[in-house]
């Protein structure tokens, strides 16, 4: 504010020559104490104060007179562009009450008086005033004031909810019946306090008192709280805010993509260090720079413009043909900008992943192949090793029996091969353009078997497909129903079969229609089923009908001639389905491999040639690669020294052989062992102890 805005425009003023009447009426009208004196062209000349009126009036002059003689020449006046402050210094230190006021050429303005800048004053305290209440409504911190003698004055709209009340109850009243206790005291003596902890109406705050020092003088005291629980949480949200840009950091990190975010205007602001790594950019340098700076041919600030996502397109970057993708960041329905995607097909970990799909789709490929082999119309009959005499035999028998429609039981112990004699006799059957339909009894639930056997009507039973399901034995038709581990089958379930294999005809579960079936069976087991049937565990009269042609694979231990063959035979396999270069095995190795007893059969020497071909991957298969069961069990046999042992030790060798090989059958747990052996856990535990038994 200037004085030219405090003052009245167009003063009252005199000319040389005016009569001092005039000058009595100019006082009287416009109620000032001093009259400017200006020439005809306007410029102040003089001033005629009341007392130079007065002096005049006491010298007798009469009102005629002019005023030429009585109006002061030295008038003291202001120019109206000084400022506020200045003006308020002149009125404190000027003696005169009032002077005349000069435009920018000098001309007389206006006249400024003390009663002019009280007004002025006041309006602008009133201005002071509502601007001052209206920051302190608008703060987020509590303000009370207080004064000189302690009493609240003031508080604000933050104040009136920190403490629960209004301003005009706390106004007046003692500041520590509102307060308590804040330390307010040393303020009173001219001390500011900050950053002091408070507990305000269960709110933590943060109290800053600062006196109000006016002239030397303490008038009263502000005092500002900062209430922490709005602080604390938006600490809180800043740490949730920071983590998930923490967890957004890690995400986009180890992803394979490269990922650019630009926002609306084409600027990049995040991009992930795989992408960075690529451009040969650092990321906190691409940040903040135009998207075609760090990637030219990018059409990401196109997409963040049109708001039209770009799916899996082929874009050259750094002279690679890349699939990428970029999609428009959508707010309130607009484009904000646009994320974009690019996919690497090169990362070490899809190579290792794209490995092993590899070698799955040979291991599927190996497995089709064989399948193709053994259930197509020409048996593989190199993917059966016979080289012993009585796998010649029963290689040499399946292609007699083919020819027939009659029931085999083929038995021998698990992973012996009765599946592959099976798939011989199928083979070189007259069925072998039919089917060749697996079914194992034990694995399949017993509440299950029946259906899966012999299939079940439409709405057999809650759960069942509503259009009914064929079973093993209709699929079957035309060809053979390979029944493995026919002991394990219920005895419900076997006289149904019987029935089957007599009448060559059967109903599905929950149904009537009777179905025709073509079906040659041949069945499997690892159990001795003459000590099921005198059990009661197996009906005789089945026993019989399948037990037409018996077959009986020796175990492995019992044809070691199979064994190298074998052996070599899988190392071949292996290498096919693993994408392997394994040479052979060592002569150590197959000594190993010749003396084991192989309680797993020949499924057993499979699996530890694969389990050897996956440990090396190329060269001879030597001891170490064989599992450490295996050489512990070659260890404790100590071979040679059985013909001299004496009655006593030959029982305790056999007792050991017994329970080595329930120890190895259960893999090494004892508990399952001693369930076998039939023997208590501890009675187990003592026998490895007694016959130095290694584990
Ligand atoms: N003479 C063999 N030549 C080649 N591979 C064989 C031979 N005998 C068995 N195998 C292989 O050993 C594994 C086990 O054979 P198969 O499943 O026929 O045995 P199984 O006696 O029917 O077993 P289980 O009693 O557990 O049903 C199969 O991978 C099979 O290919």
């Amino acid at each position: 504010m200037f004085l030219k805005d405090m003052i009245k425009s167009d003063p009252p003023r005199l000319y040389p020559g005016d009569t001092l009447e005039k000058a009595a009426r100019l006082f009287r009208h416009a109620k000032v104490d001093s009259l400017p004196v200006v020439d005809p062209g306007n410029r102040v000349i003089g001033i005629l104060t009341r007392t130079n009126f007065l002096d005049a009036l006491l010298e007798k002059a009469s009102l005629d007179t002019p005023i030429d003689s009585f109006y002061n020449n030295n008038a003291m006046t202001v120019s109206g562009s000084v400022d506020y402050e200045t003006v308020k210094e002149i009125v404190k230190t000027s003696p005169v009450g009032s002077a005349p006021v000069l435009d920018a050429g000098g001309h007389l303005a206006g006249i400024f008086t003390k009663a002019d800048m009280v007004l002025t004053l006041l309006k602008k305290s009133d201005l002071l005033n509502a601007q001052l209440s209206a920051i302190l409504n608008a703060m987020q911190n509590a303000v009370v004031a207080v004064d000189a003698e302690k009493r609240i004055t003031l508080l604000n709209s933050s104040a009136e909810k920190l403490l629960g009340l209004k301003g005009q109850d706390a106004a007046g009243r003692h500041y520590r019946k509102i307060l308590g206790e804040i330390g307010l005291e040393a303020s009173f003596l001219g001390t500011a306090q900050l950053g002091l902890k408070h507990k305000i109406n269960g709110s933590a705050t943060i109290v800053n008192i600062l006196p109000i020092i006016s002239r030397g003088t303490v008038n009263g005291t502000i005092v500002v709280f900062q209430d922490l629980t709005e602080f604390e949480q938006v600490a809180r949200e800043l740490e949730i805010v920071k983590n998930l840009n923490q967890t957004l950091d890690t995400v986009l990190n180890i992803i394979y993509d490269g990922i650019v975010v630009v926002d609306g205007s084409g600027i990049v602001t995040l991009i992930n260090q795989v992408l960075a790594d690529y451009l040969g950019v650092n990321p906190g340098d691409a940040v903040g720079c135009y998207i075609t700076d760090i990637l030219p041919n990018s059409r990401l600030h196109i997409v963040a413009g049109t708001g039209i996502p770009e799916l899996s397109e082929i874009q050259t970057i750094r002279g690679k043909e890349l699939i990428v993708s970029r999609l428009p960041v959508i707010k309130d329905g607009l484009p904000t900008g646009a994320v974009g995607k690019v996919i690497f097909p090169q990362l070490a970990e899809i190579k290792e992943l794209a490995a092993k799909l590899n070698s799955l789709q040979n291991k599927i490929a190996y497995y089709r192949e064989e399948l193709r082999k053994t259930g197509g119309a020409k048996f593989a009959a190199e993917s059966m090793i016979a080289v012993s005499r009585p796998m010649k035999m029963i290689l040499d028998e399946c292609r007699q029996i083919a020819a027939s429609g009659s029931t085999v039981l083929v038995s021998g112990e698990s992973g012996t091969g009765k599946e592959l004699v099976a798939r011989a006799i199928h083979n070189f059957s007259p069925r072998s353009n039919g089917p060749f339909i697996s079914v194992n009894c034990a694995a399949i639930p017993e509440n299950l078997l029946e259906s899966e056997i012999f299939g079940y009507a439409p709405g057999a039973f809650t759960g069942a497909d509503k259009n009914g399901k064929p079973g093993r034995f209709e699929l079957a038709d035309g060809g053979i129903l390979f029944l493995d581990e026919i002991g394990d089958m219920s005895l419900n379930l076997q006289s149904k079969l019987l029935r089957v294999i007599q009448e060559r005809e059967f109903v599905r579960v929950g149904g009537t229609r009777t179905v025709h079936v073509d079906v040659r069976i041949i069945a499997a087991t690892n159990k001795n089923l003459q000590a099921s049937m005198e059990s009661g565990d197996f009906r005789e009269d089945l026993y019989y009908r399948l037990n037409v042609i018996n077959i009986r694979i020796p175990p492995l231990r019992e044809r070691p001639e199979d064994i190298e063959p074998l052996a070599r035979y899988f190392v071949g396999k292996f290498n096919h389905i693993l994408k392997t270069a394994i040479t052979g095995i060592s002569q150590e190795a197959m000594e190993v491999l010749l003396k084991y007893r192989w309680p797993g059969n020949v499924r057993e020497l499979e699996n530890v040639i694969e389990r050897a071909a996956n440990f090396l991957r190329e060269g001879n298969i030597r001891i170490q690669h064989l599992p450490a069961y295996m050489l512990r069990a070659e260890s404790s046999r100590r071979p040679g020294q059985q013909e001299n042992l004496q009655y006593r030790d030959r029982i305790k060798q056999t007792e050991r052989d017994v329970i080595i090989s329930a120890l190895e059958k259960a893999g090494g747990n004892k508990t399952k062992a001693a369930r076998t052996l039939n023997m208590s856990r501890s009675r187990l535990y003592a026998k490895i102890k007694e016959l130095n038994i290694p584990l």
